[in-house]
C-alpha cells in the first residue's frame, strides 16, 4: 500500500537491483556506437534504450503512486520524488522509438559532418576543420571553414530539430512539466533559478563589456575598419584563430630574416615564431587564439605550452597519467584499471566513423569508467583532460550511493569540478612546478598576460554559455517560432556576445544547430553556472590549502586539506539540495561571482584604465553586421 513507507523502501530496493544491469547494458550499448557509428551498433543502442526505458516507466509511474508527503525519511522521499521524473520515457511507445531515433541521427550528423574542399579530402572537425581555424592564413579559408561546417550540419538538422522541439515538450508535459526547458531548469531545485541566472550575469557583464572592447580594438588594427567597427559588434569568424596579419607578418619577417646574408642576420632576434595553432574555435566561445594579438604587454608574451609539450615528447597516455597524479596528490581516488583498458584516448586511425567530443562516462557498476577523447597535444587538450577526470572522480566518489543519487549536486557542479583544478593546473606555479615553462618568475606585466589568456577563455565564454539555454528555454516554451530560429539565434549572439555572423544568414541556415551540445541535445547552463562556481570553489580550496596571496597564483597541488573537502561533497553525489552542498565546502549557500571577480581583478583594473584612454565605447551601439562582399 502506498501509504507505508516500508512498502516504499522495499520498493527501492527492488528498483536498485534491478537498475544496475539496465543502465549497464544501456551504457555500453551507448559507448558501441559512439566510438563506432555503425548501423548495427545504432540497431543496438536504440535497442537498449528502449528497455532502458520501459525500466523506468515501470518504476517512475509506481514511484508516483506512493503518498511521499506522509512520508518522514528524507532520503526515502527525495529517491522517490527523483524517480519520478522519467524524461522521454513518458512518451507512448511509437513516439519515444521516433525520438530516439532523432536524438540518435542529429548527434549522428554532427559527429559525422565533414566539409570538402572544391577538389580534394572532406575534413571533419576534430582535428582538421579546428586546424583551419587555427592555422588559416586566409580569411577566405577561415570563411570557408565557419561557413562550411554549418551548412554540413546546421542546415541538415533544421527540420529534424522542429520535430525533436516537440516530442520533446511532449516528453516534459507527461513528467507533469510545462515545456522542456522547464524539465531541464528542475535539475537546479530553485525556483528563483532564471532570476538568479540573470542576476550572475549583470554583475559578469563589465567585465565581459571591457573585454569585447579591447579585443575589438586589436582587431581593428590587425584587419583594419573595412571589417571592424569600433562602436559595433566583432565578425564570428575572427575570433578563431591567430588573425592572418599577425602569421603574415611573422612569415615575412622569418623570409626577411632568410634573405638577409648570414653575418647580418646572426646578431638579430629570432622573429616571434608563429604562435603554435591552437585550436581554433568554431563558435567563438573560447578566445584563447588571439592571444598574440590582444596581449597587454607585446614584449613579454607567454611560453608556448604546446611548444614545449611537444618538445618534451609528450603523448596522448602521459597527458592522462599528469591529471591522474594531480587528483592522487590531493589524495583523491585513483582510476581503476579498467579505465586505462577500456577508455579512448586517441582517434582510431582504422577510418571508422565516431563521435569526438570529449566525453566521461559512468558504467553503472561502480567499476568500469571512461573518457572518450581524440587528444591531440595541446595545452588545450590537456586542461581538457583535466576537466573530464574531474568528471571521472565525481563518478568514483559516489559510486557506493544508491543508482539515484549518482549524479553531481546538480549540473553545474559536474562540470565544475574539474574546471577548479585546471585553475591550479593553469597558475604559473604549478606549470613551473611541471616544468611545462622554465620562466621562474613572472611580473605584474607577466601575470596581467597570464590573466589574459585566462579571460579569453573564462570571461570570453560568459555571454555563449548563457545564451545557449536562453535560446533553446524559448524555443520550448514558443517564444522563439520555428520560423524565426535562425534570426532569433543571431539576435541573442548579437545582444549578449556583441558578435555578428560574417556572412548574410537566412532561414534555411540553423547555426545553433552547428554546436554539439543543441545537436546531442545536452543542456548548457551548467557551464555559465560551473564558470562561476568553479571560482568559488576554487577560492575555498585555496584557503583549506593555506595559500595566501592573490587567488590567480594559487595552486592545490599536494594539498590534502583541499583534497579532503572536495571529497567530502562528492561523496554526497546529489544525494541532498546543491545548497548544502556548497555551504560544506564554501561556507555559503548561493552562488556567488565575487571569487571571480577578485581573480581577474588586476586584469579588470587594466583593462578598464586601457579602454579610457583609447576612448573606448562600451558595447556595440552601431548594431549593424558587416558582410564581406
Ligand atoms: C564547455 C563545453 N565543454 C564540454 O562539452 O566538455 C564545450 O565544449 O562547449
Ligand atoms: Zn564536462
Amino acid at each position: 500500500d502506498f501509504y507505508n513507507e516500508t512498502v516504499a523502501k522495499t520498493f527501492l530496493q527492488f528498483y536498485e537491483n534491478t537498475t544496475r544491469v539496465v543502465w549497464n547494458q544501456f551504457m555500453e550499448a551507448s559507448w558501441n556506437y559512439v566510438t563506432n557509428i555503425t548501423k548495427k551498433n545504432r540497431e543496438e543502442m536504440l535497442h537498449k534504450d528502449m528497455e532502458r526505458s520501459q525500466h523506468m516507466l515501470f518504476f517512475g509511474t509506481r514511484a508516483r503512486l506512493f503518498k511521499i508527503a506522509r512520508f518522514q525519511d528524507p532520503v526515502v522521499k527525495r529517491m522517490l520524488s527523483k524517480l519520478q521524473n522519467i524524461d522521454k520515457a513518458a512518451l507512448p511507445k511509437d513516439e519515444l522509438r521516433e525520438y530516439n531515433k532523432i536524438l540518435a541521427y542529429m548527434e549522428t550528423t554532427y559527429s559525422m559532418a565533414q566539409v570538402c574542399l572544391n577538389e580534394g579530402p572532406c575534413l571533419p572537425l576534430e582535428p582538421d576543420l579546428e586546424e583551419v581555424m587555427a592555422t588559416s592564413r586566409d580569411q577566405k579559408e577561415l570563411l570557408w571553414a565557419w561557413q562550411g561546417w554549418r551548412d554540413a550540419v546546421g542546415r541538415q538538422l533544421r527540420i529534424t530539430f522542429e520535430r525533436y522541439v516537440q516530442l520533446s515538450n511532449k516528453a516534459a508535459k507527461l513528467n507533469g512539466y510545462v515545456d522542456m526547458g522547464a524539465l531541464w531548469r528542475s535539475k537546479y531545485e530553485s525556483d528563483t533559478l532564471e532570476q538568479d541566472l540573470e542576476q550572475l550575469y549583470q554583475e559578469l557583464q563589465p567585465l565581459y563589456l571591457n573585454l569585447h572592447a579591447y579585443v575589438r580594438r586589436a582587431l581593428h588594427r590587425h584587419y583594419g575598419p573595412e571589417f571592424i567597427d569600433l562602436r559595433g559588434p566583432i565578425p564570428a569568424h575572427l575570433l578563431g584563430k591567430a588573425p592572418a596579419g599577425l602569421v603574415t607578418e611573422v612569415g615575412r619577417a622569418e623570409e626577411a630574416l632568410k634573405q638577409m646574408p648570414r653575418k647580418e642576420r646572426d646578431g638579430l632576434p629570432p622573429p616571434l615564431s608563429p604562435p603554435t595553432p591552437l585550436p581554433g574555435n568554431m563558435w567563438a566561445q573560447s578566445w584563447v587564439n588571439i592571444l598574440d594579438l590582444v596581449l597587454p604587454f607585446p614584449k613579454k608574451p607567454p611560453e608556448d605550452i604546446t611548444k614545449i609539450m611537444r618538445g618534451q615528447h609528450w603523448k596522448p597516455k602521459k597527458m592522462f597519467i599528469e591529471a591522474e597524479k594531480f587528483y592522487a596528490s590531493l589524495g583523491l581516488l585513483p582510476t581503476p584499471p579498467e579505465f586505462w583498458k577500456n577508455s579512448m584516448m586517441e582517434r582510431p586511425t582504422d577510418g571508422r566513423e565516431l563521435e569526438c567530443h570529449a566525453s566521461a562516462w559512468d558504467f553503472y557498476n561502480s567499476k568500469d569508467f571512461r573518457i572518450k577523447k581524440c587528444t591531440e597535444v595541446t595545452i588545450e587538450d590537456l586542461l581538457s583532460i583535466f576537466h573530464q577526470m574531474g568528471h571521472i572522480q565525481y563518478f568514483l566518489q559516489y559510486r557506493n550511493l544508491s543508482v539515484i543519487f549518482r549524479a553531481g549536486a546538480n549540473p553545474a557542479f559536474e562540470e565544475a569540478v574539474g574546471s577548479v583544478i585546471t585553475l591550479s593546473v593553469f597558475s604559473h606555479k604549478h606549470l613551473l612546478n611541471r616544468g611545462l615553462v622554465s620562466h621562474q618568475h613572472q611580473d605584474s606585466e607577466e601575470e596581467v598576460n597570464f590573466l589574459m589568456g585566462i579571460a579569453l577563455d573564462k570571461i570570453a565564454f560568459i555571454p555563449f554559455a548563457y545564451l545557449m539555454d536562453l535560446f533553446r528555454w524559448k524555443v520550448f516554451d514558443g517564444t522563439i517560432q520555428k520560423d524565426v530560429y535562425n534570426q532569433e539565434w543571431w539576435n541573442l549572439r548579437l545582444k549578449y556576445q556583441g558578435l555578428c555572423p560574417p556572412v548574410p544568414r537566412t532561414e534555411e541556415d540553423f547555426d545553433p544547430g552547428a554546436k554539439f551540445h543543441i545537436s546531442a541535445s545536452v543542456p548548457y547552463i551548467r557551464y555559465f553556472l560551473s564558470l562561476v562556481l568553479q571560482f568559488q570553489l576554487h577560492e575555498a580550496l585555496c584557503k583549506a590549502s593555506g595559500h595566501m596571496g592573490p587567488l590567480h597564483r594559487c595552486d592545490i597541488y599536494n594539498s590534502k586539506m583541499a583534497g579532503k573537502l572536495l571529497e567530502d561533497v562528492l561523496k554526497l553525489g546529489s544525494s541532498k539540495p546543491w545548497p548544502e552542498v556548497l555551504e560544506k565546502i564554501t561556507g555559503q549557500t548561493e552562488v556567488s561571482a565575487k571569487a571571480l571577480m577578485t581573480y581577474f581583478k588586476p586584469l579588470l583594473n587594466w583593462l578598464v584604465t586601457e579602454n579610457v584612454r583609447q576612448g573606448e565605447i562600451l558595447g556595440w551601439p552601431d548594431f549593424s553586421c558587416y558582410f564581406e562582399e
